[in-house]
């Protein structure tokens, strides 16, 4: 997914096509995710206006001719509903990715492939938080103090059976992931442990946290 504009991260340019240590952080993601084995195909789904330049990266990735480019939407799921349209015929498996995790580990996409083909539809990586986390009414005013033993920050690539994905999109609803819009249609979702390289960039802050993982690495 890297139709996004990045407005929090208030680039000139989509946030996809940010540098980072000489590539932009789809090249990254590209790379992470051409990197898993069990990942035969990847659909690019960017703004409308960077159709070319997505062209461009899919040209140069490692396995062109597994990597298709199409236009996203006005929201991320609009996007990720883009994307599902453009799915080949042979994918049974897909992985719904951020290019603003562009440092997710190849090593990820293949845990939740397994994850999957084990026998679990609906499979996504999540880490415990580490603050309390307090909901809050429209004033501010706390209403509840959930248990934080029983909270995850969840990350992508999040990983379904075809089927469960598409049935969860037909029904048209907007979430801020796609695990939400399986829940929704009533099916289970599993989290397993995610990845502190999952990070996702939002902020400049985030974009230099990353500039320091690669720095380090
Ligand atoms: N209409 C959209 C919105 C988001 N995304 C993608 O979804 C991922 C997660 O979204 P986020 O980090 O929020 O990106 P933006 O929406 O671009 O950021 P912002 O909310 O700051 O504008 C990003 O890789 C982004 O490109 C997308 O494909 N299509
Ligand atoms: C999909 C996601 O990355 C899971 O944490 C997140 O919900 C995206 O949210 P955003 O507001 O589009 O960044």
């Amino acid at each position: 997914m890297a139709g996004g504009r990045g407005a929090r991260l208030g680039a000139a340019e989509p946030k996809a096509f940010v540098a980072l240590g000489g590539a932009s952080l789809l090249e990254h993601a590209l790379q992470r995710a051409l990197g898993a084995p069990e990942v035969s195909h990847v659909i690019i789904v960017a703004p409308a206006s960077h159709l070319r330049e997505a062209g461009v990266v899919a040209s140069r990735s490692a396995r062109p001719a597994d990597v298709d480019v199409v236009a996203g939407g006005a929201e991320r799921t609009d996007s990720v509903a883009a994307g599902l349209r453009a799915l080949r015929p042979d994918d049974g498996i897909v992985l719904v990715h951020d290019a603003a995790r562009c440092l997710a580990p190849s090593s990820l996409f293949t845990r939740l492939v397994h994850e999957v083909r084990s026998g679990h539809p609906a499979v996504v990586p999540g880490l415990p938080v580490a603050d309390t986390i307090k909901q809050v009414d429209a004033h501010g005013v706390v209403v509840a103090t959930p248990d934080r033993a029983g909270l995850r920050a969840v990350q992508t690539p999040q990983a379904f059976l075809r089927e469960v994905l598409e049935h969860a999109h037909a029904a048209g609803v907007v979430a801020t992931d796609d695990a939400a819009l399986v829940e929704a249609a009533g099916g289970h979702v599993r989290v397993v442990e995610g990845e502190r390289m999952a990070f996702k960039v939002t902020t400049p802050d985030d974009l230099a946290t990353a500039q320091r993982h690669l720095d380090d690495a």
